[in-house]
């Protein structure tokens, strides 16, 4: 099994790309299920998730060619089995992505029940009983989905959609299935992440009707088909802002091309108030830091709040920086796990429900970790930079979900770090 090796204590210089989102690609790569003509999707990651979504839409007999640039070619033209099995579905939650988009077109689909994960219980009740409120006839069982229309109706109906909480992928499958419905379909209380604007720019590319993507109410218009179209990948905001924790916290000075300032800002003002430089430039964004960084505290909230994917990395800032902060998880119920093991580091953490309580302390020591899922992994490698000595991660499985050649990219900006076996 993979570790990562990292000797802390190197200051972050240079520069690095940032990749194209994970959770933007991911449905992308199933909006290429709602048409018959090929679809390009560039600037597509090289992760372990969208291995696994290509593996998901080719084991439904659907064609998928990708070349050097991160280009993936997708063509559901023959798609014979709308279909998601569990064995796919169990090492990628995002793979309820292909439900709107089966039903919409096929006017069915079996797509496996996810189920927890780690950070939470995460159920998928809001994406079923929306699609139930198109016209959707929906049973699970044997632990699947299994969605159908009505016998005689070729579409799903357009309606008028409130979650009962803010959901990304929710949004994401609601709205994908909304493009193929007959009529109008308005999405009350919907997600507003650029992923979600990302992917309504796509669906739009291939003849969709929408109009309110990046606020909270999406309107939808249905049409009966849509196109292929070539669309590229957004850059990943939580990479971005994983390297601007990096660069933060072990001191130094980086470029991050292609960044976007604008999707990161409730990041970028703690940062900026613990005492980084950060600086939106054309070709994408600047950090600086030096010396110590005051901790800041903050919680977790819906976009455009501060990304519970951000805050296990900002969590290790403030470990490290002086004073004491408190941070409040308010999306999963579950999603502290990295604070034990930032403890074995040196870390002084408490955590009561929903809040962690940190007290700074000026070093950490470097020791074996175990990574417990992606941003908890990520926080567990910024620790490594800055602590004294060894740092071993070990089940950087998890990182490899979501971090495009991250040692790679951390090398390249002067980190001692190597990917070790054993
Ligand atoms: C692939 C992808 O884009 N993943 C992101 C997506 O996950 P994901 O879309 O799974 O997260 P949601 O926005 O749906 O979850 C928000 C909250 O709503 C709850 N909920 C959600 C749906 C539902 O049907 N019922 C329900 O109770 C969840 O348990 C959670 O407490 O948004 C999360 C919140 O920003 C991010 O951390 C993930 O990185
Ligand atoms: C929680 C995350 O991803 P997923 O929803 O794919 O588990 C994440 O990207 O931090």
């Amino acid at each position: 099994m993979d570790k990562l090796l990292i000797r802390g204590g190197r200051p972050l210089n240079g520069e690095v790309r940032i990749s194209g989102a994970k959770n933007a690609a991911l449905p992308e790569l199933c909006a290429a299920l709602l048409t018959g003509e090929p679809v390009t999707v560039r600037n597509v990651p090289r992760l372990q998730d969208v291995a696994t979504m290509l593996k998901l839409v080719r084991n439904m007999g659907v064609q998928v060619d990708r070349d050097e640039d991160g280009a993936v070619r997708i063509d559901a033209g023959k798609l014979s089995s709308p279909e998601a099995p569990y064995e796919l579905v169990k090492t990628m939650r995002a793979s309820i992505l292909a439900l709107g988009p089966l039903l919409a077109r096929f006017g069915e689909a079996t797509v496996s029940l996810p189920g927890g994960c780690s950070i939470g219980s995460r159920p998928v009740d809001q994406h079923i009983k929306g699609l139930q409120q198109m016209g959707a006839e929906i049973v699970v069982e044997h632990g699947y989905i299994i969605a159908k229309l009505p016998k005689g109706q070729q579409r799903l109906r357009g309606a008028r959609i409130a979650t009962d909480m803010v959901t990304v992928t929710g949004t994401e499958n609601l709205m994908m299935a909304a493009t193929l419905a007959d009529g109008e379909t308005i999405l009350e209380n919907a997600a507003q992440e650029p992923e979600i604007t990302d992917l309504a720019e796509m669906l739009i590319a291939m003849g969709a009707k929408i109009e309110g993507h990046g606020t909270s109410r999406i309107r939808i218009q249905g049409v009966p088909r849509l196109s292929g179209c070539t669309y590229r990948v957004v850059a990943d905001r939580i990479e971005a802002g994983t390297f601007l924790c990096a660069v933060a916290a072990a001191g130094g000075r980086a470029l991050l091309r292609d960044a976007r300032a604008d999707h990161l800002e409730s990041v970028i003002e703690k940062l900026r108030a613990a005492g980084a430089q950060v600086e939106s430039v054309p070709e994408g964004i600047r950090v600086q830091s030096q010396g110590r960084l005051k901790a800041q505290t903050f919680r977790t909230t819906e976009y455009p709040g501060f990304p519970t994917d951000m805050q296990a990395q900002f969590m290790t800032l403030n470990v490290i920086a002086e004073g004491a902060s408190h941070v409040t998880e308010t999306i999963f119920e579950n999603r502290f796990q990295h604070v034990n093991e930032l403890v074995r580091l040196g870390a002084r953490i408490q955590v009561d429900g929903k809040v962690a309580v940190i007290e700074g302390v000026p070093r950490l020591s470097g020791a074996t970790v175990m990574a417990t899922d992606l941003r908890a992994s990520a926080s567990l490698v910024i620790a490594g930079l800055v602590a004294e000595g060894e740092t071993l991660v070990d089940r950087i499985y998890h990182l490899d979900r979501g971090y495009d050649s991250m040692e790679k990219k951390l090398r390249q900006l002067g980190a001692d770090i190597e990917r070790v076996s054993s």
